[in-house]
């Protein structure tokens, strides 16, 4: 399975709503720098590691333990600039006290994980841009797993360009096998964790890469964070802006792994996902194998099969022995949690 990368746009998509949707998909660093304006032909790359009341912190690609923080640029407008984003700065980069850059540029995003509109903003957001990973942590026990969570974070990541993990906590309570066998058949990388064992398997995941955490509360993230993170508490209290007193922690904030090795972007206070504009096709799309056989479905399959869609092209290809029965199952399962509001599924 590969991801099919982040979808600009996506079918059902409003204007009102991409304001911060992914645009193509470029690797770090093949940006041309002929289309740098000219005056920022000296700007410093950086990846953004914490948001806070209109100042981001950012980590210069050059040395990635300085600290940044920075203001938008007004030629940017209001243009997103979340989590993970790369940017480029001007300004004062010294990174001191009362230093204070400018972002002049938000590169394209390669991936992007929303979070849900909520009562106190009514539009889904971006808030983690850029992490290849989407670690989906889930205790086995206390509290119980729940299939609902998982599959909204796996449609979340599938539709986003991220490749999900799930990440199974409290194996010392629990057995892995039970829940992990809801997932056998979608080809998810599945590691489990104990607090009482190393995590090794997990920091094998996260190393080299962008990762996103996302997991309800309880269920062992900040144990699993701050033992892959070591100093993350500090490294929070870094990222706080200029005189702008310690971060919140209620939005996304990138901590560095030890030696520089990798970034995981701790979402507290993010529980739910943004489902409300993916189509079906965008969440087959992430399953090579099955993105062609859809074409062959009439339009506005929802995929689900009898007796919704009768004619999904994915029973055929079932029949004809190219698609096992239980690899069907289990995506459609996924897919109906596109169809199910978060609070019914704690998601
Ligand atoms: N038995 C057992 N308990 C664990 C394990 N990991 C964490 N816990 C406990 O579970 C509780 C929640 O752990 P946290 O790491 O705070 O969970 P969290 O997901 O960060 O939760 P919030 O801080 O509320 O977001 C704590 O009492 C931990 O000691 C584990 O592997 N096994
Ligand atoms: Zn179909």
């Amino acid at each position: 399975m590969s991801p099919s990368g982040a979808r600009g746009g996506g079918r059902g998509e409003t204007s009102r709503l991409d304001e911060s949707d992914v645009r193509v998909r470029p690797g770090r660093g093949t940006r041309p720098r002929s289309k740098r304006r000219p005056d920022h032909a000296d700007a410093e790359a950086a990846m953004v590691v914490a948001v806070d009341r209109g100042r981001w912190t950012c980590a210069p690609d050059e040395d990635p333990s300085r600290r940044v923080v920075a203001m938008r640029a007004r030629e940017l407008g209001r243009t997103p600039v979340v989590v993970g984003d790369r940017v480029d700065l001007v300004g004062d980069v010294s990174g001191g006290d009362d230093a204070l850059a400018r972002i002049v540029r938000v590169a394209e995003r390669s991936s992007v994980l929303r979070r849900t509109a909520d009562d106190t903003d009514p539009y889904e957001r971006v808030v983690v841009a850029n992490a290849s990973h989407l670690v989906i942590v889930t205790a086995l026990a206390d509290p119980v797993p729940r299939t609902g969570f998982v599959d909204r974070a796996l449609v979340a990541a599938y539709a986003g360009g991220l490749t999900p993990v799930l990440c199974l906590t409290k194996a010392d309570l629990a057995d892995p096998a039970e829940f992990a066998g809801n997932y056998a058949e979608l080809d998810l990388p599945v590691v489990v964790t104990r607090s009482d064992r190393d995590p090794g398997e997990l920091r094998e995941v996260v190393t080299g890469r962008v990762s996103a955490l996302i997991g309800h509360s309880g269920v062992g993230k900040s144990t699993l964070v701050n033992t892959l993170v070591p100093d993350a508490d500090r490294a929070v209290g870094v990222v706080s802006g200029v005189g702008k007193g310690r971060h919140t922690s209620t939005s996304a904030v990138a901590l560095p792994l030890p030696d520089h090795s990798g970034w995981v972007v701790d979402t507290p206070g993010i529980r739910s996902f943004g489902l409300a504009h993916i189509a079906p096709d965008d969440v087959v799309a992430a399953f090579g194998d099955l993105a062609a056989a859809i074409e062959e479905c009439p339009r506005g399959c929802a995929h689900l099969g009898p007796p919704s869609d009768p004619e999904c092209a994915l029973d055929t290809e079932v029949a004809a022995g190219r698609l096992g029965p239980g690899r069907l199952d289990a995506l459609r399962r996924v897919l109906t949690a596109l169809r199910t509001p978060a609070w019914e599924t704690g998601g």
